[in-house]
């Protein structure tokens, strides 16, 4: 991947903007708000640039539309913006891209002020939106649209275009094709606050992208990979996200370098397969197991083994490979009762990618207990891994015979990914009553 270079600079974002609404293309208003303060988001990402919660309105000779609104605390500007640019009567549709916190904290006073309005989302939104708004639910009009529907405005009309999980399943796009804007909500999307609002006169915010991407996106990468493929070929001019900058200037730039960050760098269909074991030792035991898997797993034509130590290393640049990777063996000795912090520090950040359907294993070397090799196993399934070999412990130094045995181990793990052993899959309940 070639992503060109960061600012050398830090971005210096303006953190004040217009006062009123904005005008984003004839008829469409940004009747957002600025969260410059903001430093951590979804409790997962830092945002040291903070962030916006766009909204937007279209007007249409048969009344507006408004597009997703903001997160709660800032329903007093998004209300101001939304009375400078339309009335509440003329109110024609909601449409909710998407039903998390941070773009519908003013829905359910919204529907409030518009009972007339009618509310359009995903189908897998409904449920969302009977949460968001209890028992007003029921006396609201909502229409669950997809592709190929659309909703009109008199003199234009809304297109709308289904893309689940980017990044809920409620998600989609919406597309004003007379003024070429397409509403991508958290599509696009960055963390970086500038009143400035468009992409051509914002600092730059390319680390921003590029990190929301990374923490939000990329656990659904190849669902972002298919609404690209659905949105390419729309003759857009505009990119409207609900967070930061608004893209216009390049905006198919921006597409594809979403592609890019998107695309796995090794196709998983690759003839070579590609196996990591990674492992901590402190006395050299699981150390030991953890060389002869690697060196059994080698036997196998056709599978790469690369062997990592866990220990004092970052574990960030292991994403990217284990990313690539077909399959990982993880290895961990067990230290009063459990797997050891630097192993659960692996395990946490693996949500951050695509890991369901990749080969999963534990080993480790123990005293009495044991513990470590099982919790980690239940940590891989909950990830949605394929464990086709219950895991390898030994008591404190592995003996030579049970050396021979993490080679047979390796070996069968290497099988399993070549395909020459029949795929097997060990069952949850059966390892738990072990
Ligand atoms: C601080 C500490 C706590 C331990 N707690 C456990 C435990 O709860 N259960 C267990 O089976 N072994 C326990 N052990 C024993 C280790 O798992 C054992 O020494 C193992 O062989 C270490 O593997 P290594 O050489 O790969 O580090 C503990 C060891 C240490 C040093």
């Amino acid at each position: 991947m070639s992503v060109p270079p960061f600012a050398l600079r830090p971005p210096a974002p303006r953190t004040t903007g217009p006062e009123g609404p904005v005008t984003v293309a004839p008829g469409v208003t940004w009747i957002g708000a600025l969260d410059p303060g903001l430093r951590s988001f979804d409790v997962i990402l830092k945002t040291s640039n903070g962030t916006t919660y766009n909204s937007y309105l279209v007007r249409g000779s048969e009344g507006v539309a408004v597009i997703d609104t903001v997160k709660a605390e800032f329903t007093g500007a998004f209300f101001k913006r939304f009375e400078e640019s339309a009335s509440y009567d003329e109110i024609r549709y909601i449409v909710l891209n998407h039903l998390e916190p941070d773009h519908t904290g003013a829905v359910p006073e919204l529907v409030r002020r518009a009972p007339q309005a009618e509310i359009l989302l995903s189908p897998r939104g409904l449920p969302m939106l009977r949460a968001l708004l209890g028992a007003e639910f029921d006396n609201a009009k909502v229409r669950p649209v997809t592709t190929g529907h659309s909703a009109d405005l008199g003199d234009r009309k809304l297109d709308f275009i289904n893309t689940p999980y980017v990044h809920w399943p409620d998600t989609q796009c919406t597309w004003l094709a007379d003024a070429r804007v397409l509403f991508t909500c958290d599509l696009f999307g960055s963390h970086f606050c500038d009143g400035r609002l468009f992409e051509d006169q914002v600092d730059d915010f390319r680390l921003a992208f590029d990190n929301y991407f990374d923490r939000i996106m990329r656990p659904f990468r190849s669902f972002v990979t298919s609404a690209l493929d659905k949105i390419e070929p729309l003759d857009f001019a505009v990119l409207a996200p609900a967070h930061g900058p608004i893209l216009r200037s390049a905006p198919r730039d921006w597409l594809a370098r979403t592609r890019l960050l998107a695309t796995p760098r090794r196709k998983a269909d690759s003839a070579e397969k590609v196996l990591l074991i990674f492992y901590v030792s402190a006395y050299g035991s699981t150390a030991q197991l953890a060389q002869a898997i690697h060196d059994g797993a080698e036997e196998e034509p056709g599978v790469r083994v690369s062997l990592f130590d866990l220990e004092g290393s970052d574990i960030s640049p292991f994403l990217d490979l284990i990313e690539e990777a077909d399959g990982i063996a993880l290895g961990t000795p067990t230290i009063n009762g459990d797997a050891v912090r630097t192993v659960w520090d692996m395990l946490a950040r693996l949500v951050d990618i695509e890991t369901k359907g990749k080969l999963g294993a534990a080993f480790g070397s123990y005293g009495w207990s044991g513990e470590a090799v099982r919790l980690v196993e239940a940590r891989l399934q909950g990830l949605k891994m394929r464990l086709p070999e219950p895991g390898l412990r030994v008591k404190l130094h592995p003996s030579p015979e049970e050396l021979e045995e993490g080679r047979a181990f390796g070996r069968r793990l290497a099988q399993q990914l070549t395909g020459t052993a029949a795929p097997r899959e060990i069952d949850f309940a059966e390892l738990a009553a072990r």
